[in-house]
């Protein structure tokens, strides 16, 4: 009997380019959502775009929530703050913290969010992905998509450069983090699709490919760094998790996270753990040096100092990267400390 099924949940509206944020209105109307629009937002966002975005709303009468820290505390009060001022939907404005507090805090309400990102800073703005640090936990956990997405390129464009540049970065891990799905499917039988790996891959192919027109202060920059990180999200929600976009680089990245918190943003770190994990799936002939080559040429990190941690946090990292979750990779069981320094050398990352 054939017993197979899908649920891929996906954004329905996704707008992306030059002064779109004015579209957000139609944006929403089309999605048949009522009553109050709850804002959810950082304070820099706030002053950069929260006008423009509740001058929209102004008939329903708009609310609005600033949070600071992606925290269990600041979805509580995102969730009080919806239920006191009786919130039809939430809009996320800014980065990847008050989109991720929005996501589950809309996921617990059973209410509708949009996503108006302000930085394309990684690919958890677009997705059905959620991460809030919860105890020693710093990886992704399911939650439902935005059901639009509007990112105004003229805004994305204005965001700090390295936000830009991390957001690049993570699309590029995409390329080992294929690798390690693909490996676990071979070794561990874990379920593995062709469409969103595929998909993934070509991701970072184009992004690579476009990579000498992502400059500081071009606004194209931002418009293939975000079509990217929509094509990213669209891979994960095909596949139903982050493994089309997240290995053994990922893990790195979140032990990273614990190590050595607040030195460096995800999408840097993800790069720089892509080189090693690339080096370690294909060996000193493989095409860690292409990533690290594509990785500089946006201005990336490639090296633990660049990233502003220590060769030993880089080490501490790797070899304990592979207890963090259930998730196979060319980490496999773990990594010996002479093998962490080893590929960490041949790399130059240390
Ligand atoms: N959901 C996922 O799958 C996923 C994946 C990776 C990372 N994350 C999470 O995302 C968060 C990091 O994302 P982030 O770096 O976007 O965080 P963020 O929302 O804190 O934004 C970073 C900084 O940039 C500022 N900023 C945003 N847009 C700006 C603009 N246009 N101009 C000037 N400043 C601007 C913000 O005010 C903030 O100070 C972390 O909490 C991380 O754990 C989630
Ligand atoms: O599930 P994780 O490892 O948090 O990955 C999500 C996202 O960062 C992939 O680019
Ligand atoms: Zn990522």
């Amino acid at each position: 009997m054939f017993d197979k099924s899908t649920w891929i949940k996906l954004p329905r509206n996704v707008l992306v380019g030059h002064g779109v944020l004015d579209q957000l209105g139609e944006a929403v109307d089309e999605l048949y959502l009522s009553g109050r629009p709850l804002v959810v937002t950082s304070p820099t966002p706030n002053e950069l775009a929260g006008d423009r975005v509740t001058e929209q709303f102004a008939a329903d009468d708009p609310a609005t929530v600033v949070v600071e820290t992606a925290s269990f505390e600041s979805i509580e009060r995102v969730i009080d703050t919806a239920e006191r001022e009786d919130a039809g939907y939430l809009i996320a404005l800014g980065g990847g913290k008050p989109i991720d507090i929005a996501k589950m805090a809309s996921d617990h309400l059973n209410l509708g969010f949009v996503a108006v990102p302000t930085a394309a800073s990684h690919d958890g703005i677009v997705s059905g992905r959620s991460s809030i640090p919860e105890g020693d936990t710093r990886h992704s956990v399911a939650a439902d998509p935005p059901l639009a997405v509007v990112a105004d390129t003229e805004i994305l464009a204005k965001a700090p450069w390295e936000l830009t540049t991390a957001g690049c970065a993570d699309i590029i891990s995409n390329y080992t983090a294929v690798k390690d799905w693909r490996l676990a499917h071979r070794l561990k039988n874990v379920e593995y699709s062709e469409y969103a790996g595929a998909l993934s891959e070509l991701t970072a192919e184009m992004l690579v490919d476009s990579a000498d027109s992502i400059k500081k202060g071009h606004e194209e920059s931002a418009w293939i760094v975000t079509k990217a990180l929509v094509s990213s999200g669209v891979a994960m929600s095909i596949a139903g998790s982050s493994r089309p976009a997240s290995g053994a680089e990922h893990l790195f990245s979140h032990q990273l996270d614990r190590i050595a918190p607040g030195k460096a943003i995800h999408g840097h770190q993800v790069g720089v753990g892509s080189i090693i994990t690339e080096f370690l799936h294909s060996g000193e002939k493989g095409q860690w040096s292409d990533i690290r080559a594509a990785l500089a040429s946006i201005d990336a990190p490639t090296t633990a100092s660049e990233l502003g941690v220590s060769d030993q946090e880089v080490i501490e990292a790797l070899t304990t990267a592979h207890t963090i979750r259930d998730r196979y990779t060319i980490l496999g069981d773990g990594i010996t400390e002479e093998a962490a320094i080893e590929v960490a050398t041949a790399t130059g990352v240390i």
